[in-house]
């Protein structure tokens, strides 16, 4: 069974006056996820990564190939399925600050999606929203701040929020985690792991930390100029072969905390 695949993915941006200019982002990129996995996507920047999150998640259109959800194309859905596929299919971008309404509160954040994907308003809802905040590791008192009364990091875990508030079958994480200190790093991929376990969530999980893929993913994807150059499930002493992949294993990171803090 597949979740959400690509099939030859293309996109072309133009530019300049006429539009005359071209440039092909993404170049016939094939993909297939099923439910419950977790894939990695790498690859330097300007290689078209958010590009394809943004196909993925439906906010833009391929101009080529197209992207099925469980085994649908997108174009072919009516009104109701693509309710359904906002619920089931979310995107949380790197930038929080450009991904949320300035002049709403934290509450009013997370309350969107659960009035408009689940019908939950009142009482239900702020419950809701209490635990959600609780599982990001923000206290309570922050659902009455605005956007600009939180740090970086912590407008990113409401994004988190809001996006878990769906209830996703599929969680697409477009460096996310990556402006969270390398603690809340781990907290997030935990808290993550843990959806896996008990509802099955699938990740597609964006990132240039090659070892946060390794302990958070079952397949990385590497990427280089708009197409998929490597592919390789985790787990043993993998190595990675293509000249984008040697990269990456090569890089210099800062240090991880022991296997164990992953768990607490
Ligand atoms: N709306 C757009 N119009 C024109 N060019 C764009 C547009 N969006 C992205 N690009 C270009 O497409 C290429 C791929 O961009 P994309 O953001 O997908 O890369 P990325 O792999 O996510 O990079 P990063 O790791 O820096 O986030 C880049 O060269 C970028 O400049
Ligand atoms: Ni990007």
């Amino acid at each position: 069974m597949s979740l959400l695949a690509a099939r030859q993915l293309s996109r072309v941006y133009r530019s300049g006056v006429t539009g005359r200019d071209r440039r092909t982002v993404l170049d016939q990129v094939t993909l297939d996820m099923s439910p419950g996995e977790c894939v990695a996507l790498l690859g330097r920047s300007g290689c078209g990564k958010s590009t394809l999150a943004r196909l993925l998640a439906g906010l833009e259109q391929p101009d080529a190939g197209e992207v099925r959800f469980g085994g649908r194309p997108l174009p072919t859905f009516g009104k109701a399925d693509w309710r359904a596929f906002r619920r089931a299919v979310q995107l949380v971008f790197q930038d929080p600050v450009g991904a949320v309404n300035p002049r709403e509160t934290v509450a009013q954040i997370i309350a969107e999606p659960l009035r408009h994907l689940r019908g939950l308003t009142g009482p239900a809802a702020m419950e809701q929203i209490q635990g959600l905040l609780r599982a990001v590791d923000l206290p309570a008192d922050a659902a009455g701040r605005l956007p600009q009364q939180l740090s970086g990091g912590q407008l990113q875990r409401v994004c988190i929020a809001r996006a878990l508030a769906a209830q996703p079958q599929l969680l697409i994480l477009d460096e996310a985690v990556s402006n969270l200190d390398l603690h809340l790093q781990i907290q997030m991929l935990d808290l993550f792991a843990r959806l896996k376990a008990d509802r099955g969530v699938s990740y597609l999980f964006i990132t240039h930390d090659l070892r946060l893929a390794e302990r958070f993913c079952d397949r990385v994807l590497v990427m280089d100029d708009g197409r998929i150059v490597e592919e390789t499930r985790v787990g043993g002493a993998f190595a990675l072969t293509s000249r984008e992949g040697r990269a990456l294993q090569n890089a210099v990171l800062p240090a991880m905390p022991p296997r164990r803090a992953m768990a607490g």
